[in-house]
């Protein structure tokens, strides 16, 4: 195996150092460092390296439909992105709901090696809602499943969610809710708001969100087990999440680059690539989510990657599938939004996008400090360049961007999964 030293990179955004990477991990941190004799050296001059980044949400298709996406592409798709593991949601076909499943799905992650999948254990059978799927059994398979989600889907049955809760507490494990109160939002299309009557469809509102987050707070309190919360999206629900942190509860929440950018407005081109779930906000929720982020209330970013083929988003607004792709284009989104605003130091990037949800997904090898015997999971980025996102350029098998044409900055150019380049000069390496 090739051992790689890459030279003045800015080691999370702070000092100056070189990193040996050999026999996958990290072998030294510093200056002047003893090498091997066959050495690749990487001019990291300029750069900043990172932990490997982490993403908690992750739809991967795979198995059912692999023409919209694929376990190789879309983790090809994260290592352009700069991720070295990502966590793969449950609503595949079959549905990710028994171990024979998730075993599938995170064997095809180690073959394509461009990124660790992590499976995500449905919570319900078939993500019908109405009865436990084998959690236990999803734990105890090689595919070790920590975390359960019906996401696309809200486990909206109280006494359901009250039982997954408690289930999953024997193992540690934690219930990742899609939160959207189903009755509220019956054939909803985007934020209800003023803008919704305008552009005469159904809106999706706020308390919807929020009614489920405040439910299942409580629910948790209850049980004292965990909870985390998907794609917040309203400042409704950041004020509720911090002031159960503040009471001492444990849960905890992600929000997606989306969320963090784009407002409802866009919905006024009838343009189906922002039609997601939930819907893009206003301008004030956009500002609460940064804070949020910024402050700790919400832990982290996840992508919510949502890769879908060109016949279900070519069509009218109200028929078309929800959600976006975004593995390739969230940590310049994170850039843009949170960093060159100064709300969010790279070292707080690091821990949002590595640390913390590696942390929550309780997978180990990932999310670790840049230092000597850290597995060699490592990001290099160049937040100087600019590029504008063109999505026949996507490595993704998807192109439903909302970013495309816009300029964004920053740029991964090289990413290493286990000390071996799974991107290098900003195109896959394998
Ligand atoms: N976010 C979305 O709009 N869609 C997701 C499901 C989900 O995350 O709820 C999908 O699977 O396409
Ligand atoms: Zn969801
Ligand atoms: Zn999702």
């Amino acid at each position: 195996m090739t051992a790689y030293l890459i030279t003045g990179a800015k080691i999370v955004g702070g000092e100056v150092a070189d990193l040996l990477l050999d026999n996958g991990e990290i072998v030294a941190v510093g200056t002047n460092l003893d090498t091997p004799a066959e050495v690749e050296t990487i001019d990291a001059r300029g750069l900043i390296a990172l932990p490997g980044l982490v993403d908690l949400h992750t739809h991967l298709r795979e198995p059912g439909r692999e023409d919209a996406e694929t376990v190789l592409t879309g983790t090809r798709a994260a290592a352009v992105g700069g991720f070295t593991a990502v966590f793969a949601m449950a609503n595949t076909d079959p549905v990710a709901d028994t171990a024979g499943v998730v075993e599938q799905v995170w064997r095809l992650g180690r073959e394509g090696g461009y990124a660790d999948v992590v499976p995500i254990g449905a919570v319900t059978v078939g993500r019908q809602g109405s009865q436990l799927a084998e959690l236990g059994a999803m734990a105890d398979s090689a595919a070790r499943v920590r975390v359960f989600s019906d996401d696309g889907d809200c486990v909206w049955d109280a006494a359901l969610m009250r039982r997954a809760l408690e289930y999953v507490k024997a193992f540690g494990g934690v219930i990742a809710q899609h939160a959207q109160e189903p009755r509220l939002t019956q054939g909803a299309q985007m934020n209800e708001g003023a803008l919704s009557g305008v552009l005469g469809l159904t809106g999706w509102p706020s308390v919807a969100e929020e009614a489920i987050i405040a439910r299942d707070i409580l629910l948790n309190a209850h049980v004292g087990s965990k909870l985390h919360i998907c794609h917040l999206s309203t400042k409704g629900s950041v004020e509720i999440v911090r002031a159960a942190k503040q009471r001492g509860l444990d849960v905890t929440a992600e929000v997606t680059p989306h969320h963090l950018l784009l407002t409802e407005d866009l919905a006024a081109s009838y343009n189906p690539v922002y039609k997601v779930n939930p819907p893009l906000r206003t301008k004030e929720d956009v500002e609460a989510v940064r804070e949020g982020l910024a402050d700790g209330t919400i832990d982290i970013v996840a992508t919510d990657h949502a890769p879908h083929p060109v016949e279900d988003k070519d069509c009218e607004w109200s028929a078309a599938s929800p959600g976006m792709i975004g593995l390739e284009t969230a940590l310049s989104v994170v850039q843009h939004a949170m960093v060159d605003t100064k709300l969010l130091t790279w070292a707080e990037v690091a821990d949002r996008m590595s640390y913390r949800p590696a942390e929550i997904g309780q997978i180990g090898d990932h999310g670790r400090p840049l230092e000597a015997g850290a597995p060699a999971n490592v990001v290099l980025i160049d937040p100087a360049v600019e590029r504008t996102v063109v999505p026949s350029e996507s490595t993704s098998l998807s192109r439903n961007t909302p970013f495309e044409g816009m300029t964004l900055p920053g740029r991964v150019v090289a990413t290493f999964l286990r000390g071996r380049p799974t991107v290098l000069n900003g195109k896959p390496a394998r």
